[in-house]
């Protein structure tokens, strides 16, 4: 690692005066179905924000998440996007890539097809395309495997995979659910370490769903956590340690502290629903 880039990097400092990318007004989800799936939530995400949002199964971590993608629309209140509604992102000249839990690959395709594809949906030159696929490779560290096959590839390479697609595009915001969660604990750890690096080096800003309290700790500069029937956010955790974060960090008491926090909170969170199941 250069000097540079392990200069201390605190966005939790910065967070309040920094604008805002993401701003959740009042929005709620009512399913078809009625499902209450979310409750009026109001979050504002900051650029260069790391949030992940954490909470029991059924609380809502995903449909909030496709509210902010604009792949659901709520049944009241709004979201923006740089102050636009999410439709018109492309308005603000900012873009945005949504990960999913499954790399979702074809598996026809070479890795270097299938991380091009949103630029030959969009229309990018082939020569153009061909040079940011490169570098979106080289990004996750998949430049010797761009002929080959997905089913060549372990299941956290074809992560990686999933994610170039993401960054193929340049985008400012990343949207990414659970997307380790099917990963064995040590690919996941490697894949958490390298998604921190590309958030600094790139400037992203990430929002991210997991159910582990240790990934959130390690990653997020911030944590909302949420409650299920009916989903809502319960409590926020700024987690104001610096970066760059490493395994050391892992094993140090202030992580204990967070993670200890975190842990008591979702048991809050998690009784909340108990409760209401057995009322
Ligand atoms: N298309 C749908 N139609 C009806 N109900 C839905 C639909 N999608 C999700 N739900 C319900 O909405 C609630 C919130 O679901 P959501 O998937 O957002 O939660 P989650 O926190 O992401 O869950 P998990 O951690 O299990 O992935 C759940 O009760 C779920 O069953």
């Amino acid at each position: 690692m250069t000097a540079t880039e392990s200069e201390v990097f605190a966005p939790h400092l910065d967070a309040s005066s920094a604008p805002a990318a993401v701003e959740v007004l009042s929005a709620e989800k009512t399913y078809p179905d009625g499902t209450q799936a979310l409750l009026p939530v109001d979050l504002r995400i900051a650029e260069g924000e790391f949030i992940t949002l954490l909470g029991p199964s059924g609380c809502g971590k995903s449909t909030l998440l496709k509210m902010v993608a604009g792949m659901l629309e709520p049944t009241d209140g709004r979201l923006l996007l740089w102050r636009r509604p999410v439709q018109q992102i492309e308005q603000t000249g900012r873009k945005m890539a949504f990960v999913f839990q499954a790399p979702t690959l074809m598996p026809w395709a070479s890795v270097q097809t299938n991380v091009r594809l949103p630029l030959d949906l969009a229309g990018v030159p082939r020569k153009e395309a061909d040079a940011r696929v490169a570098d979106a490779l080289a990004l996750v560290g998949l430049s010797k495997f761009a002929s080959a096959l997905p089913r060549a590839l372990s299941g956290g390479m074809q992560m990686r995979v999933s994610i170039a697609r993401g960054l193929v595009t340049e985008p400012d915001l990343l949207l990414m659910d659970e997307p380790f969660g099917a990963l064995d604990e040590i690919t996941r750890h490697k894949l958490d370490a390298d998604l921190l690096e590309l958030w600094r080096k790139k400037k992203l800003t990430v929002i991210f769903v997991t159910h582990s309290i240790h990934e959130a700790v390690f990653l997020s500069s911030r944590v909302v956590m949420m409650a299920a029937r009916p989903g809502r956010v319960v409590e926020e955790f700024i987690i104001d340690e610096p970066y760059p974060r490493n395994a050391d960090f892992m094993v140090s008491p202030q992580f204990a502290r967070h993670a200890k926090r975190l842990q008591d909170s979702l048991m809050r969170a998690s009784s909340l629903n108990e409760a209401e199941e057995t009322a």
